[in-house]
């Protein structure tokens, strides 16, 4: 009798072995992947290896000098250990060439979190192996990011309440987890939950081809990015990790097209869970619809397997459920396609439309004229935001689908008064006036060190593409409330914000057929404008022409798009 363990909350749907043909299909998948570059050399293999022993050395000497300086003697500060773990996809096995290291250093209780920020800072400034270095104290997650022999890594740290961290801790005991700031808590969450990811799928080999495949998938799709209502690393992992469960003994290649029929098919809001959600000894929140309404309000929950119990996907909106719908439903067809030969798996890995999929397009502009550093933190800040933009338009009822593209878009110019300034900001973000931004020039990574006494205007460049309800003629479609709405959530995010000199927020509608160039790739045609017949069809979405700027709601006339708001 063969006793198998069963792996998640039900028993398996299938246990069938794979047949000849399948293990052809994962071979070709394999093939595949590897073409795509998803799979790192040896070489670099082992020099990961060489780094995360480097930085497991490193953690100690880290821990030994910060006991020492609280006069320890030099066996306790020995003995006070220290170690690193890796989440994220190198712990995984996922991680393609160009993947960071995602590592967490755990050290014990006497070890504070600004010794992470000065002493651990200064061991790893003194190594020849640093090419980079940039400390993070103030982040939701404090963090170093560091460019090591070649190699991104992101270090956090966390403390636990121990005296000693031997080489031989584990951190799936809970009740570690007792004592600690929130901070800490958050550090340990990834690598709690990728371990036990791990230990709930029955063959983690099967387990990991598929993820790499629908990672490679849901980039190509346009459909992986948490901060923009789509699954993130870890909501991929666990949806694959849970098809693994329900097909122990399948092929990777199978688990593909089990994936996208079952997941289709799934009951939302039902939830997809690896292990039964447990009860801990924290003060702390664990995932519950039944007790909290914003649990409840999760469109398609996917909950984290170690405890407290989170939801992974809390940011997927209406729309992007849809999407994320579509292209399952799309996945199966593809797939079924692989599985009778008619099609084969660079298909499946094909690159999205969106840039040709809307008739319309919001175009959501942020730009500094300042340095780098408070670009980033703006333009950061924004597309954060763009989501709730998502959740405010998808509730207007001519909006069918408010659809946000997962990358923004970067461009700098040199400018020289505010005159150019505005006239760059004017002119970008649309096909049919870019020609005028041929005489700035654009500030691109080479000239960069050289135009780095210029003044600068950057704009990052989100999308939204609508799909808007032609069929209801006299309703027309008013997005002055939420854009205005959002820019007020944008500009009162903190004072600095709301200097209109250095920060600036546009939202540009565009059509299809004035999309700027750089949606574009090389290679791919621009969409042109047609000669439609249903032109007077059509008219009831058509939107005024007239620039609007941003202005106190009560003013707005509430009758169409505004084609340019601007901050
Ligand atoms: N902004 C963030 N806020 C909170 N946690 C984050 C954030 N960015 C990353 N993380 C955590 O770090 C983990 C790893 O993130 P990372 O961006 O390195 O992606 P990854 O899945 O490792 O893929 P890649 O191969 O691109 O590195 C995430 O799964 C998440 O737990
Ligand atoms: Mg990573
Ligand atoms: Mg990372």
């Amino acid at each position: 009798m063969n006793y198998q363990k069963v792996y998640g909350i039900t028993g398996p749907v299938s246990t069938a072995g794979p047949t000849a043909a399948e293990n052809k299909l994962n071979d070709e998948l394999i093939q595949e992947l590897k073409k795509e570059s998803s799979f790192e050399s040896e070489q670099e293999a082992s020099n990961r290896i060489k780094v995360l022993k480097i930085l497991q050395e490193l953690a100690h000497e880290f821990v030994y000098r910060v006991s020492k300086k609280k006069n320890m003697s030099d066996g306790m500060a020995k003995d006070a250990g220290g170690k690193i773990f890796t989440f994220g996809s190198y712990r995984l096995g996922v991680h393609g060439p160009g993947s960071d290291i995602d590592t967490l250093v755990v050290v014990p209780k006497h070890v504070m979190r600004e010794d992470f920020f000065t002493v651990l800072d200064e061991i790893l400034r003194s190594r020849p192996e640093l090419e980079e270095i940039a400390p993070v104290p103030d982040a939701f997650v404090p963090i170093i990011k560091i460019k090591f022999s070649g190699i991104s890594i992101d270090l956090i740290c966390a403390k636990l309440d121990l005296a000693q961290i031997p080489q031989s801790l584990t951190l799936s005991d809970k009740n570690l987890l007792r004592n600690l700031d929130e901070k800490d808590l958050r550090a340990l969450n990834g690598t709690r939950v990728t371990d036990e990811i791990l230990e709930l799928v029955p063959k983690p080999i099967v387990f990991r081809i598929a993820l790499r495949a629908i990672k490679l998938w849901a980039n190509r799709r346009a459909i992986y990015a948490n901060v923009f209502g789509f699954p993130g690393g870890v909501a991929w992992a666990m949806l694959v990790a849970r098809i693994c469960q329900l097909y122990p003994n399948a092929t990777s290649a199978v688990i593909l097209n089990r994936f996208f029929k079952i997941l289709s098919e799934w009951k939302w809001p039902q939830p997809v869970v690896l292990k039964p959600i447990e009860d801990g000894p924290l003060q702390v929140r664990v995932w519950n619809p039944k007790i909290y309404a914003q649990d409840r309000s999760h469109r398609m929950p996917v909950i984290t397997p170690a405890y407290p119990s989170m939801c992974a996907t809390h940011n997927i909106t209406e729309s992007t459920k849809k999407v994320i719908l579509q292209e399952l439903e799309n996945g199966i067809s593809v797939t079924n396609d692989i599985f009778s030969n008619k099609k084969t798996w660079s298909d499946l890995f094909s690159k999205h439309n969106f840039f040709y999929k809307y008739k319309f397009y919001l175009t959501v502009m942020a730009s500094t004229r300042g340095t780098d550093e408070e670009n980033l933190k703006w333009s950061g800040m924004v597309e954060s935001k763009v989501r709730l933009l998502v959740l405010k338009l998808e509730a207007l009822p001519g909006i069918k689908l408010a659809h946000p593209f997962i990358k923004p878009f970067e461009a700098a110019f040199a400018y020289s008064d505010e005159t150019e300034c505005k006239e760059i900001l004017d002119n970008y973000g649309s096909f049919k006036t870019e020609e005028q931004l041929s005489k700035y020039k654009r500030i691109t990574e080479e000239n960069g060190q050289e135009a780095k006494d210029e003044k600068k205007c950057y704009i990052t460049t989100m999308y939204i593409g609508l799909d808007v309800n032609v069929e209801e003629k006299k309703e027309k479609i008013d997005i002055h409330v939420p854009c205005n709405e959002f820019f007020n959530l944008c500009r009162n995010f903190n004072e600095e914000y709301q200097n209109p000199d250095v920060y600036s927020l546009i939202i540009k509608y565009v059509k299809q057929y004035d999309l700027p160039s750089e949606v574009y790739e090389p290679g791919e045609t621009r969409p042109v404008k047609k000669k439609s017949k249903r032109r007077k069809q059509d008219k009831s979405a058509e939107f005024s022409k007239k620039a609007k700027s941003e202005a106190p709601s009560g003013t707005s006339q509430g009758s169409s798009i505004a084609e340019a708001t601007q901050a």
